[in-house]
């Protein structure tokens, strides 16, 4: 009996169970680990074999991606990769590495009880099952979930929310969980979006036209209820008003559309030649749906549409970067993160 009880009073007193420990879980999309065929495939295959991604008959599908896209894609894509590949790496790697560091300093400064940021990769590594489980051994009890993408779509934040499900079915004691579907409104997102977009037209001129490129997604996905393109022309709508830019001034357009099916129109390379048919002298771009500078923002936009936009009679199209990891993005996630995790601080 004695015995029962000191033992009982031993355990009590050696699990921190009132601690609370709060952990912030970046998660981007993820990159290939060297721009060749070889590291391409592995990633294109888990990226494409999402069902979150790809909506169609299971057999089928990997019929396709076996036997096509994995024997074609990986080269084509290992040679974009290379053009924008930097001695540290993959630029969305980098990117998201920095702006996950500088996240958990402004926390550092701003509270006594500083959560603990960890970054994840949706696909290829930091894995997030493995962020997760680095979280809990540092004593994160409760854990909140920050894809790096503006606007929610099942495609992307959607699949996020199922690796971090995933992680937490095999756990016995996971950590209690919020997840931010989006932030594609928040003023302080939006005020960091134009700010940057002024610093840049400070430095090099305004443009004769603002052309606003996000990713695409198929058009049945929308059909479907995903909210991705009216949270898309919400950002792009917001931001408009914010620079005091005319309707006439601004152009939406979507990228990076992968296969035959219909994706949301219009098409970002269609849109640049018309703007270049119409002999717009400079072009600007933005991509306000990469939190970080990445293969679709640095080869697609800033090298393969600026050729196509010279080439069908335009002067210049000049790619405005992405937040990446400047104050104003660090400050925006941050009060973003002290907002959703002050019920959760120790009082
Ligand atoms: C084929 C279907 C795809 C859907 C749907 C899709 C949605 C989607 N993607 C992003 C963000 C990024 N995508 C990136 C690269 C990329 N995207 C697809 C396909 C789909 N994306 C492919 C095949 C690739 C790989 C590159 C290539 O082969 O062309 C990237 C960049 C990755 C990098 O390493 O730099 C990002 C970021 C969002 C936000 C989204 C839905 C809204
Ligand atoms: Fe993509
Ligand atoms: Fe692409």
């Amino acid at each position: 009996m004695g015995d029962y009880y000191s033992r009982y009073h031993q355990m009590a007193a050696d699990a921190p169970s009132t601690a609370v420990q709060t952990g912030v879980l970046l998660v981007n999309l993820g990159t290939p680990e060297t721009p060749t065929a070889k590291a391409v495939r592995p990633y294109l295959a888990e990226f494409l074999g999402d069902r979150r991604v790809i909506e169609a008959p299971r057999w089928l599908w990997w019929l396709v991606l076996h036997g096509v896209i994995l024997r074609i894609r990986p080269r084509r894509s290992a040679h974009a990769y290379a053009k924008i590949w930097t001695p540290e790496g993959s630029p969305l790697r980098v990117g998201s590495e920095r702006l996950s560091l500088a996240l958990q300093q402004e926390l550092e400064q701003r509270l006594p009880h500083p959560p603990r940021v960890a970054l994840a990769m949706r696909y290829g590594r930091p894995a997030v099952a493995d962020a997760i489980h680095q979280l809990q051994a540092q004593g994160v009890n409760r854990l909140l979930v920050l894809p790096l993408y503006p606007q929610y779509s099942a495609t992307s934040t959607g699949s996020v929310i199922d690796a971090v499900a995933d992680a937490v079915k095999r756990m016995r004691y996971p950590p209690a969980l919020c997840t931010i579907n989006d932030y594609h409104a928040d003023p302080a997102h939006i005020e960091a979006l134009a700010g940057s977009i002024e610093n840049w037209w400070q430095d090099h001129g305004r443009g004769d036209h603002l052309l606003l490129s996000f990713h695409g997604i198929p058009e049945r996905y929308v059909r479907a209820g995903d909210p991705y393109q009216q949270q898309c022309l919400t950002t792009a709508e917001l931001l408009r008003r914010r620079l005091g830019l005319e309707e006439t001034a601004m152009t939406v357009s979507f990228q990076s559309r992968v296969g035959r099916e219909r994706w949301l129109h219009p098409y970002t390379d269609e849109t640049v030649r018309r703007l270049g048919a119409e002999r717009i002298g400079k072009l600007d771009v933005a991509c306000p749906g990469f939190a970080v500078d990445c293969l679709e923002t640095l080869e697609e936009i800033a090298m393969q549409n600026r050729e196509l936009f010279i080439e069908s009679g335009g002067g210049d199209l000049r790619y405005i970067p992405a937040l990446n990891d400047a104050p104003a993005q660090v400050g925006q996630l941050a009060d973003l993160v002290e907002r959703h995790t002050r019920q959760w601080q120790p009082a």
